[in-house]
C-alpha cells in the first residue's frame, strides 16, 4: 500500500490548479441515465471515485469513456441492459446510491445496494425513500438491497425534505425532470454541486426553477437530450490548498478559485488571520501574522461551514494561538484525524460531536494512519506545519478525492513524495 511522506517547511509560493469537483462529477455521472443520448462532461477529475462510478454505469449497459487524460468523461446510456447496482461497486462509494433516482425515472424499476455506512458515520437513504415514494415509487428493502418500480411512471408531488439532504436533493431532482407534472422540493440542499447539476440537466432539456434556494420546482418533460458541461469547482480541494500556505507560510493562488464558492470558510480565515485576494486567475492566500488566531467552527448544509473541511480546518487550529472549539453536525463520526493529530503533538479532546484544540507552537512528525479522504488531507497539512517527517499511510483513501496531490504541493515549493508500497 502507497503511503505519501511530508517533511515540514514552507514558506510556499506560486500557483495550484483546483481541479472539477469530485462531488458534482459524481452526481452528473448518474445524470447521462436519464437520456438515451450522449452525455460529455469536461473538467472531470482524475479520482478513483470516478473510475468507481464508471464501472458502475458500465454494470448497468452504459458506455464511458474518459478521454484527454481523463479530463472528459463521454458517457452514453442508449442501451441499459441491467438495473441492478451490486453491492460490491456500491459499498466501495457512497455516490453510488445516485443512480436510483435516474434509473427509476428512465425504466421504472432499479434495484440499489444500500450503502450502509463508512468510516464518517452512518449514510442512510431514509429521505432519497421518501421523496422518491412522494413521486410514486414502491420501494422495497429486501436482502440490502432497495427494490424500486415506477410502472405508470413517475407524477410530480411536494416533498419538504426533513433534512437538507445533498444525496437526497440529487437524487429526487434527477427523477423529477421525468416525472409528469410539477415537483416541488422544499427545503432542498442549496450546495454549489446542486445547481451544477440542475444546469447540466437544463442543458439536457429539464425545467427546473430555484437551484441554489431552499425551495426547487421542476416541471417534468417526456424525454432529455444528450448535453455537454464542465464540471464545477471543487470547494473543497480549493479549501484544502488554501490552507496550505496558512499552516506554514507564504503566499499560493489557487487558479479557478471563487470566494462564491468558499463564503463561510473564508470568513472563518478572515478571523483566523488570513488574507485571501481575489485575482484575475482564482484566489491568491497568505497568513496576515506569524500564527493564526483560533477560531470556533461549526460545520453545517451550505452556505454554511462544510464538513468536508472540518478535518483540515482542525489541522490549521492544532498550531493556532488558543482554544477552538469544532463542532461536527453532519456526521457522528468524523474526528477520526483527531487521535493521529494527538500523535504529532497536537492538543485535543473530543467528546461527543466536538472537538476542543488548544494550540501549540509546533507540530512534530509521525508515522500516521489515513482514515478517511478529508483525514488524509488533514494529516498531509499537519505534516507541511511539523517539525521532521510525517509518513501518512493507507493513501488510497486520498486517491478519492485529492487528483496529482503530490505533484501539486510539490509545485509550490512542499517537500512531499509517494511513496510505493509493497
Ligand atoms: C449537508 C452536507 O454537508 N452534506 C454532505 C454529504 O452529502 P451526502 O449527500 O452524502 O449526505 P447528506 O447531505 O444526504 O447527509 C447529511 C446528513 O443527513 C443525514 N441523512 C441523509 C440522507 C437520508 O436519507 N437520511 C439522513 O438522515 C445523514 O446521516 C447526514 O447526517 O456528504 C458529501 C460528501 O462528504 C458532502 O459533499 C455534502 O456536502
Ligand atoms: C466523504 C466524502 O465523500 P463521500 O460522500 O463520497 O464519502 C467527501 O467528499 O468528503
Amino acid at each position: 500500500m502507497d503511503s505519501i511522506l511530508v517533511t515540514g517547511n514552507g514558506p510556499l509560493q506560486g500557483q495550484i490548479p483546483i481541479a472539477g469537483a469530485k462531488n458534482a462529477c459524481l452526481t452528473l455521472m448518474p445524470a447521462t441515465l436519464l437520456s438515451e443520448e450522449p452525455l460529455t462532461l469536461t473538467n472531470a477529475p482524475r479520482l478513483s471515485d470516478i473510475k468507481t462510478m464508471t464501472q458502475l454505469l458500465q454494470s448497468l449497459g452504459a458506455e464511458v469513456s474518459a478521454l484527454q487524460d481523463g479530463q472528459v468523461q463521454a458517457m452514453s446510456s442508449h442501451n441499459l441492459d441491467n438495473h441492478v447496482a451490486d453491492y460490491d461497486i456500491v459499498r466501495k462509494m457512497r455516490a453510488s446510491n445516485l443512480v436510483l433516482g435516474p434509473m427509476l425515472a428512465r425504466l421504472g424499476q432499479a434495484v440499489v445496494s444500500l450503502p450502509g455506512g463508512c468510516a464518517i458515520g452512518a449514510r442512510p437513504m431514509d429521505l432519497h425513500i421518501h421523496g422518491l415514494e412522494a413521486l410514486g415509487a414502491e420501494i422495497d428493502l429486501r436482502d440490502g438491497y432497495l427494490h424500486a418500480k415506477a410502472p405508470g411512471g413517475l407524477k410530480g408531488a411536494v416533498i419538504d425534505l426533513a433534512f437538507a439532504s445533498v444525496g437526497a436533493t440529487e437524487n429526487i431532482l434527477m427523477a423529477a425532470t421525468l416525472a409528469k407534472g410539477t415537483t416541488v422540493i422544499n427545503n432542498a440542499a442549496r450546495e454549489p454541486e446542486i445547481s451544477d447539476l440542475a444546469d447540466c440537466l437544463r442543458k439536457m432539456g429539464a425545467q427546473i426553477e430555484g437551484d441554489g434556494t431552499s425551495r426547487i420546482e421542476v416541471q417534468g418533460v417526456d424525454r432529455l437530450h444528450g448535453a455537454t458541461h464542465q464540471v464545477v469547482t471543487d470547494r473543497i480541494e480549493l479549501g484544502t490548498y488554501m490552507l496550505a500556505p496558512v499552516i506554514c507560510g507564504g503566499e499560493v493562488e489557487l487558479l479557478g478559485g471563487r470566494m462564491d464558492l468558499v463564503g463561510a470558510f473564508a470568513e472563518k480565515l478572515d478571523e483566523a488571520g488570513v488574507a485571501i485576494e481575489e485575482t484575475d486567475a482564482g484566489l491568491k492566500v497568505r497568513r496576515r501574522g506569524d500564527r493564526v488566531k483560533a477560531v470556533n467552527v461549526t460545520t453545517e448544509p451550505f452556505p454554511g461551514f462544510p464538513t468536508d473541511l472540518q478535518a483540515q480546518m482542525m489541522a490549521l487550529m492544532c498550531t493556532a494561538d488558543g482554544v477552538s472549539v469544532l463542532e461536527e453536525k453532519i456526521f457522528e463520526n468524523r474526528f477520526m484525524h483527531a487521535p493521529e493529530l494527538t500523535r504529532m503533538g497536537a492538543r485535543i479532546d473530543v467528546q461527543g460531536g466536538t472537538a476542543t484544540v488548544t494550540g501549540v507552537e509546533r507540530l512534530k512528525g509521525a508515522p500516521v494512519m489515513a482514515t478517511d479522504l478529508r483525514a488524509s488531507v488533514s494529516l498531509i497539512l499537519a505534516g507541511l506545519a511539523a517539525e521532521g517527517e510525517t509518513l501518512v499511510n493507507r493513501v488510497y483513501h486520498l486517491d478519492r478525492g485529492y487528483e496529482h496531490v503530490v505533484s501539486k504541493l510539490s509545485g509550490v515549493g512542499a517537500k512531499i513524495e509517494r511513496i510505493k508500497g509493497t
